[in-house]
């Protein structure tokens, strides 16, 4: 073959492979423009989904926060039908203030400041733990009703029906106070609302209460009023900037085996008879240290067995009202000398004037974040009761009297679950230092009781009119359960 044929077909093959392989290079090109325009397409469709999915989350949660004031200002006061109740009940969780998944962030911060800061000169601002319980549900109100700032929270816990709380997480809403669904071993928590509003005081009643359920469910005492107690001092002590003065919950309980009469806060409290009693006296002790140490302003009030409308449903006076209507037995506690058992009962308006007082002389704090304390802060511990003592059976006979039908009693002797057989408060120390007059008998702290009790259940009681504050014979009675 001639040389130049030769190098023509050497130079045609070098061409065809630069052919190819610009073709190769071309289909790759053209493979990952392919490729980017696919990725493109994918970023695309991801931003659109996640776009709809933060859309469909603000919906959800922010509205809740926005309306939240109009769509309580219309929910009703007393109680409602069980679906109603579940449903709002759900829409509440959902709400960002009450989800415990989702506190934090700038607009919680300023709901939180909001509910704290008080709508009048030199008001308080208030945390309340256990704001959607009994006592604190009531104490909210009182605050927020004479201009203190108050932000509740609480851990709706199932010890008795949610719901009630819940039913009072919303009369406290329609008044313009926020209950947090949070717990208090939730330091983190803490932290950040001590963080979002500078607390002044802090009303602490969240608590495990019951003085016989302690023998069922022993370890929830200990976190809830004794882990939980020091989780909050812990966070109001170093965290706090100011720190708060703290009122909180202690126990007629706490007198124990106490045999001397009226209880005085001089007697002996070392002869704790329950669980619930000795977490109590450890509340105490535990105060004391952090009064010590880091310059908490510390009060304690023993309250003795608080009951009236809002009510707990495991108290006696309720769980027998519940009996009594819907025709069931009660069984009545004697103490093993015969005598029936007696209480100090005292009347949550009563009460509630007790809390309101001991906030208002509660004395600063004296310690710093820094952990500097600049000298002693006070360390109280107060009598919250009526100072006359009824027995239990003649509780029953006024609530019979209330609601026109008889009891069906069962009397047995008091079984040893850390029942005491009576308490009997003195109360002069609070009279002294805070004004502390209980002023409600026992007939007619009831009747308010059954007025409330009546109306939220929704009884039918015919041919009556309890919802008078009167009691005539009545026909029949039913209970139409809210819970
Ligand atoms: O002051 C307190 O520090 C506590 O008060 C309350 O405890 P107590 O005074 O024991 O109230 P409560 O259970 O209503 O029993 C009342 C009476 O009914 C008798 N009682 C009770 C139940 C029963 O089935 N039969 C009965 O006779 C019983 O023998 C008793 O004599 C709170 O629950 C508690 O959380 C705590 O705050």
């Amino acid at each position: 073959m001639p040389a130049g044929v030769v190098d023509a077909a050497a130079k045609g093959v070098r061409l065809e492979r630069h052919a190819a392989g610009a073709a190769v290079l071309l289909r790759r090109a053209s493979g990952a423009k392919q490729l980017v325009s696919a990725s493109s397409h994918l970023l695309f469709r991801a931003t659109v989904l996640a776009t709809l999915a933060l859309v469909i989350l603000f919906t959800v949660h922010y509205p809740s926060l926005l309306s939240r004031s109009l769509s309580l200002s219309a929910a009703p006061l007393s109680g409602s039908s069980s679906s109603s109740s579940a449903a709002r009940s759900r829409s509440s969780h959902r709400s960002l203030l009450g989800s415990r998944a989702s506190y934090g962030g700038a607009a919680w911060e300023r709901e939180v400041r909001r509910g704290a800061t008080p709508r009048r000169d030199g008001g308080l601002s208030v945390l309340v733990t256990g704001a959607a319980g009994f006592v604190g549900a009531h104490c909210s109100l009182a605050l927020r009703g004479r201009g203190d700032g108050v932000l509740g929270l609480d851990n709706f816990n199932s010890y008795y029906d949610p719901a009630l709380k819940r039913a009072r997480q919303r009369l406290l809403a329609s008044r313009g106070v926020v209950v947090l669904d949070a717990d208090i071993n939730d330091a983190a928590l803490l932290e950040r609302l001590f963080a979002a509003a500078p607390f002044t005081h802090v009303l602490h009643l969240a608590a495990q209460a019951g003085v016989r359920y302690a023998m069922r469910a022993p370890q929830t005492y200990v976190a809830s009023n004794v882990a939980g107690l020091v989780s909050l001092f812990e966070v109001a002590a170093k965290h706090a900037d100011p720190q708060p003065a703290i009122v909180w919950a202690s126990s007629s309980s706490v007198y124990g085996l106490n045999t001397e009469a009226p209880f005085s806060e001089e007697h002996r409290t070392d002869r704790p008879a329950s669980l619930y009693a000795a977490t109590k006296k450890a509340g105490e002790a535990i105060a004391h240290a952090y009064n010590h140490i880091y310059g908490l302003s510390i009060t304690g009030l023993r309250f003795f067995t608080v009951y009236g409308p809002w009510g707990r449903p495991d108290m006696a006076y309720f769980s027998f009202a519940r009996s009594i209507v819907a025709g069931e037995p009660i069984t009545l506690f004697r103490a093993a000398d015969g005598a029936d058992a007696r209480r100090d009962f005292t009347y949550i308006d009563d009460v509630v004037k007790g809390c309101l007082g001991a906030l208002d002389t509660a004395g600063r704090s004296t310690g710093s974040k820094s952990g500097k304390k600049l000298g002693p802060a006070p360390l109280r511990v107060y009598n919250l009761g009526n100072t006359s003592p009824v027995p239990v059976t003649r509780m029953v006979a006024i609530l019979e009297k209330l609601l026109g039908k008889k009891a069906n009693k069962r009397v047995v002797t008091m079984p040893s679950n850390g029942d005491v057989p009576f308490t009997h408060a003195n109360v002069t120390h609070a009279a002294r230092d805070f004004g502390y007059r209980p002023a409600t008998s026992l007939e007619a702290g009831l009747r308010h009781f059954v007025d409330w009790f009546v109306q939220y259940y929704k009884l039918d009681i015919k041919g009556s009119n309890v919802l008078a504050g009167k009691t005539t014979k009545r026909k029949s009675m039913a209970i139409s359960a809210a819970s």
